[in-house]
């Protein structure tokens, strides 16, 4: 039986890659930024006041200075040039450029006796704050050609905030890696189609598909294929026009009507076990050239080979900075999980603060426990006894 971490390594070298596009600025919240951002310039590009008050040479400070104010600078083009001689000050607001000649701001609370009249105005300074304070000088924050945002990073709002910054509209982005995902099965009926006796709704896909999309991938939701050889094998032909990555669910166990297998095992793909419960049924390989992961039907199983089989190497060929799910150390809170030799378990939990409590069953068809779950629980093959420290993958988070 092949362990996980070979099963991994075996995807791995498939190599997904996911290819740049640009796209406008506000469209590309949640996706993945597909190469380092330098600024062309330094931040601030100029010295600038960062309070409302009087720009000053630090060196006609004293105790109650009195200074001769020449004019005003405001926030915006300039207008007309001003500097600041010895023995003026030049009243100023947040956000304008510091005139030449000032070297600090005295915020308008620190003064007094300023009447709005430049032939005649005086200011009287009754402060002596050190030299350049409340400026914000040019370069301070970033310096030229510095690295703003790496790749890799997940655009979020703030992150849209700093390139509007640099005058950017566009940016590069690394979602353009198309996954189709197939489910198979004679049984799946589309959610919202009604059923047949013996038919069942298909929810693997939609569960895959909107994880993916999260992620940033571009995702395509196929059409149910039934669990005939041949609509098996065009499938992943007409798939591979347009995918970077094909997975697939169901059909890769053992039984007469499990064809995923016996259609991609052409030589380029591989169906095996892996030590883990659920997930042990599950394939990899390329057809027609395309990178394929075949995952288990059982809705349990295909969710838990997602985690594992799909999801960090989605994440990885997309340059996401973070590929697998954060875990946390808690408590088992549920009777005893028996070991199973040679095996890796995973169950359905839900953690509450340090503690997590098994979700249902362990059946890999329970869909109340899906329902009931915020993260897995990965049981080495000694099992785990209540009250046993337990690593969970928090599957609603990352
Ligand atoms: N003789 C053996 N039988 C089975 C073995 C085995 O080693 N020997 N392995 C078992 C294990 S482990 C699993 S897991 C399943 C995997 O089966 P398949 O991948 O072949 O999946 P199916 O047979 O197509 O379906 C299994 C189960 O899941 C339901 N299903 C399938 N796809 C979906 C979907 N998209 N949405 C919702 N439900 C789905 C399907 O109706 C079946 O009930 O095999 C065991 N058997
Ligand atoms: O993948 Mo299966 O869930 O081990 O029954």
């Amino acid at each position: 039986m092949r362990s996980i971490a070979e099963h991994r390594r075996r995807i791995e070298a498939l190599g997904i890659t996911a290819r740049s596009r640009s796209v406008d600025l506000t469209a590309a919240i949640g996706a993945v930024l597909g190469e380092a951002v330098r600024t062309s310039g330094p931040l601030p590009a100029f010295d600038v006041a960062a309070v409302d008050g009087f720009a000053v040479r630090q060196g006609d400070l004293g105790v109650d200075a009195e200074l001769s104010v020449p004019g005003t600078c405001v926030a915006g083009p300039i207008a007309t040039a001003i500097s600041v001689s010895p023995g003026q000050a030049v009243q100023i607001m947040t956000g304008a450029p510091v005139p030449p000649g000032a070297d600090t701001v005295v915020p308008v609370e620190d003064t007094s006796g300023f009447v709005d009249n430049f032939a005649t105005a005086r200011v009287r300074i009754r402060t002596s704050p050190k030299r350049g304070a409340n400026i914000r000088a040019r370069a301070s924050d970033i310096g030229a050609h510095e690295i703003l945002l790496h790749a890799g990073t997940t655009l979020s709002h703030n992150h849209i905030g700093a390139l509007s910054a640099l005058g950017l509209t566009r940016v590069q982005i690394r979602s353009c890696l198309r996954v189709a995902v197939v489910p198979t099965g004679n049984e799946l009926v589309r959610p919202g189609e009604p059923l047949l006796p013996g038919q069942i709704h298909e929810s693997n896909a939609p569960m895959i598909v909107a994880d993916l999309a999260r992620c940033g991938a571009e995702v395509r939701r196929e059409d149910v294929v039934g669990d005939d050889v041949e609509s098996l094998r065009a499938t992943p032909g007409r798939c591979a026009d347009w995918a970077d990555l094909i997975v697939t669910t169901g059909g890769v166990s053992a039984g007469t009507e499990d064809v995923v297998r016996s259609a991609l095992d052409d030589g380029h793909a591989e169906f095996v076990s892996v030590a883990m419960k659920p997930g042990k049924p599950q394939g990899a390989g390329r057809f027609d050239g395309v990178p394929i992961i075949s995952l288990p039907g059982n809705p349990v199983a295909a969710f838990v080979s997602y985690e594992l089989f799909v999801r960090p190497f989605v994440r990885g060929a997309l340059g996401c900075d973070t590929v697998d799910r954060p875990t946390s150390e808690v408590v088992l809170d549920s009777p005893t999980i028996a070991g199973r030799p040679g095996m890796m378990q995973f169950r359905l939990g839900r953690r509450l603060g340090s503690r997590v409590v098994v979700s249902g069953s362990a059946s890999s068809g329970s869909i109340s426990s899906m329902a009931s779950s915020d993260c897995l629980i990965a049981v080495g093959e000694g099992g785990a006894t209540r009250g046993s420290a337990a690593t969970v993958w928090m599957t609603g988070v990352g």
